[in-house]
């Protein structure tokens, strides 16, 4: 070979390099951990650790879900109203609370050591046959109206816990839900009290004052139902997005559904791993940002959301690993 040849050679070679390193930091790799077949090892009251630096120390003495005798026989004052307090609302929250409960269930409750996994709703998961490992989890948290059916191979089939709120309930829970499946309101407005009252003692449904409508008919058992208590609402803005807590403004500011369940999960849980997380950049206008439908960041807009300083608090906890990562971040 030829000097002059054996050079373009090594020139080619140094591009091909450059351009492999130039990809995997433009995903950012750093933050996808490798999914191995065996379960993770899990530590009892390393969440509560990781949580404590983020949230203080008092956060794990706060209930889950909202119980009955806090408003009932002792009458609980909240600081704020919805959706970081239940301030103005306690009448209806009683009434709700009387009809539903607020037990953690001893699938989870007996556990040494609970494995969770929050499950977001982006496009990352979507061809990642993230199923099997998902569903080895002792507890998987969905949001909102994410479909399970047909979508088994990558985001798995099981659901311990779902948040949801009226907008964003599925209009048939009973398909994308296990028997089981503890279904977790997240208040956002009184309304949102009102509409779950209304299906569950069968009253008169309200159409107005929601910004989508929701189900009229919700086929459930009450004693699936949970009522998420707002601190975690409070804690996640103000902790993690230094959001103020009270806002005059319109457009409300406001965590996202995901950030919420990923701060659940540092309470609830022992080891807290997530998937499906993160949105394209903002000049990405095309790129679907859902695994199960084709939609925009544009459809997005008006929501009080602030994707760009979530992504900073989520790159953070991955950073301190209170959290880690199935897919891509
Ligand atoms: C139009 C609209 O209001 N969309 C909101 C939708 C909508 O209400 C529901 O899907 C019901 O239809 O809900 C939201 O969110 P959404 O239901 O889209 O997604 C649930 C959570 O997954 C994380 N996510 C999602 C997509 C993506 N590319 N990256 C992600 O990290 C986010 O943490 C997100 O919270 C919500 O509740 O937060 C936030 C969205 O703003
Ligand atoms: C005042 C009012 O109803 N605002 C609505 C927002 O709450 C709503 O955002 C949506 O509100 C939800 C709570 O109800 C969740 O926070 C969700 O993440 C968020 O996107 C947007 C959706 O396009 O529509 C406005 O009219």
């Amino acid at each position: 070979m030829t000097s002059k040849s054996h050079w373009k050679l090594l020139a080619l070679a140094l591009v091909l390099v450059v351009v492999m390193v130039w990809y995997s930091i433009s995903r950012e790799d750093s933050f996808y951990f490798p999914v191995s077949e065996k379960k993770e090892p899990c530590f009892q009251g390393e969440a509560e650790r990781q949580a404590s630096k983020i949230f203080g120390n008092h956060s794990r003495e706060q209930p889950i879900f909202l119980q009955l005798k806090d408003y009932f026989w002792v009458k609980t004052p909240s600081a704020y109203e919805l959706p970081f307090g239940t301030k103005g609302s306690e009448d209806l929250l009683l009434r709700v609370l009387a009809i539903t409960s607020y037990s953690i269930p001893e699938s989870i409750q007996s556990l040494e050591c609970r494995r969770c996994v929050v499950v977001g709703n982006g496009h990352r998961l979507k061809n990642s046959s993230l199923g099997g490992v998902i569903n080895k989890y002792d507890v998987v948290i969905r949001l909102n109206n994410a479909p399970v059916a047909g979508y088994e191979g990558d985001v798995g089939s099981k659901t311990t816990i779902r948040l949801f709120y009226p907008e964003s309930a599925h209009f048939d829970p009973k398909i994308e839900n296990n028997p089981d499946t503890l279904l977790v309101l997240v208040a956002f407005k009184a309304m949102d009290f009102h509409w779950i009252e209304t299906i569950l003692s069968d009253k008169k449904r309200v159409r107005k004052g929601f910004w989508k409508q929701p189900p009229l008919i919700w086929d459930v058992n009450p004693k699936q139902i949970r009522i998420l208590n707002p601190f975690f609402m409070e804690i996640a803005a103000d902790k993690l997005l230094s959001l103020p807590i009270q806002q005059p403004r319109k457009i409300k500011q406001k965590p996202t559904t995901g950030l919420l369940a990923i701060t659940l999960a540092l309470h609830l849980c022992d080891l807290v791993h997530i998937a499906g997380f993160g949105y394209p950049d903002a000049y990405n206008k095309k790129q679907t940002i859902h695994y199960y439908e084709q939609i925009t960041l544009k459809s997005m807009a008006g929501s009080g959301h602030n994707v760009s300083q979530e992504a900073v608090a989520i790159k953070r906890m991955l950073e301190m690993g209170a959290v880690k990562n199935l897919t891509y971040f």
